[in-house]
């Protein structure tokens, strides 16, 4: 497999509506954003403006009515590859984001009856990828999280901020180019708010990736790299 040198996201002019009976809402107007690997961004903005729904569009999770979402590889041989997420067959684009991108839910969203280990390695199995080098890769993520202790406990055993590193992991574990994060520190006190912190934008650095993360904490958006505010949906 070629190794890639870089990463870059381009989001250009996207707009999204949501139509309920005759009525639409636009969510977001011209929302633009450029960004590369190793760039941290916080989207802040009141409740309603529209963070969590560009997430979900870049996380190619919802689609844009206009405007696109390009991810950009350039290999080392300076071979430019562009994909746009929305122009796949549902079946690419599942796999697409499968291996690019890496989410982290404010609720963690872990599968209560699956242990710690097997949590992070969800997303290996989605596309029947269960090699040993995934399990290596997994137990390196879950120590470099400080769970080693807890590999065979069940979520329900662990606390809030232990969920939230096996959430951490997991977004890790097939070495995703974009980490998405929806308040990622929302039910955590101010210290384990703080850890998380730490944590995600070290791992973030570590393997170069790009992490965007929506929040309404002010300790949070300050810590990432670059912040941008949406208002009614548009960038201010
Ligand atoms: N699937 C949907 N159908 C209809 N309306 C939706 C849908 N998803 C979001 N909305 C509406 O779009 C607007 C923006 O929602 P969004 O969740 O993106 O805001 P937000 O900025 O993340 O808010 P918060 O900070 O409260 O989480 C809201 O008015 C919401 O009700």
């Amino acid at each position: 497999m070629t190794e890639l040198s870089s990463f870059s996201l381009e989001v250009d002019r996207v707009c999204k509506s949501f139509v309920s009976g005759d009525h639409r809402l636009n969510v977001l107007t011209d929302v633009s954003l450029s960004l590369c690997a190793g760039d941290s961004l916080a989207i802040v903005g009141p409740s309603g403006s529209g963070k969590s729904t560009l997430l979900q569009i870049i996380g190619t999770l919802d689609r844009p009515d206009s405007g696109s979402v390009i991810f950009e590889n350039v290999a080392n041989d300076g071979q430019s590859r562009k994909v746009n997420p929305f122009s796949l067959e549902d079946k690419q684009l599942a796999e697409l984001r499968n291996q690019s991108v890496g989410f982290i839910f404010q609720d963690h969203h872990l599968l209560p009856q699956l242990t710690v280990l097997e949590n992070v390695l969800v997303p290996c199995l989605a596309f029947g990828n269960s090699s040993d080098a995934n399990v290596e890769h997994a137990l390196a993520l879950i120590e470099s999280v400080g769970l080693t202790d807890r590999v065979d406990h069940l979520p329900g055993q662990l606390s809030g901020g232990q969920r939230e590193r096996v959430a951490i992991a997991r977004a890790l574990v097939m070495s995703p180019s974009i980490i998405l994060a929806d308040e990622p520190t929302g039910n955590l006190d101010r210290t384990t708010a703080q850890e998380m912190t730490e944590l995600m934008l070290h791992l973030q650095h570590s393997t170069h990736s790009i992490l965007i993360t929506v929040t309404h904490s002010e300790d949070l958006a300050s810590a990432m790299g670059k912040q941008c505010e949406l208002v009614d949906g548009k960038l201010a």
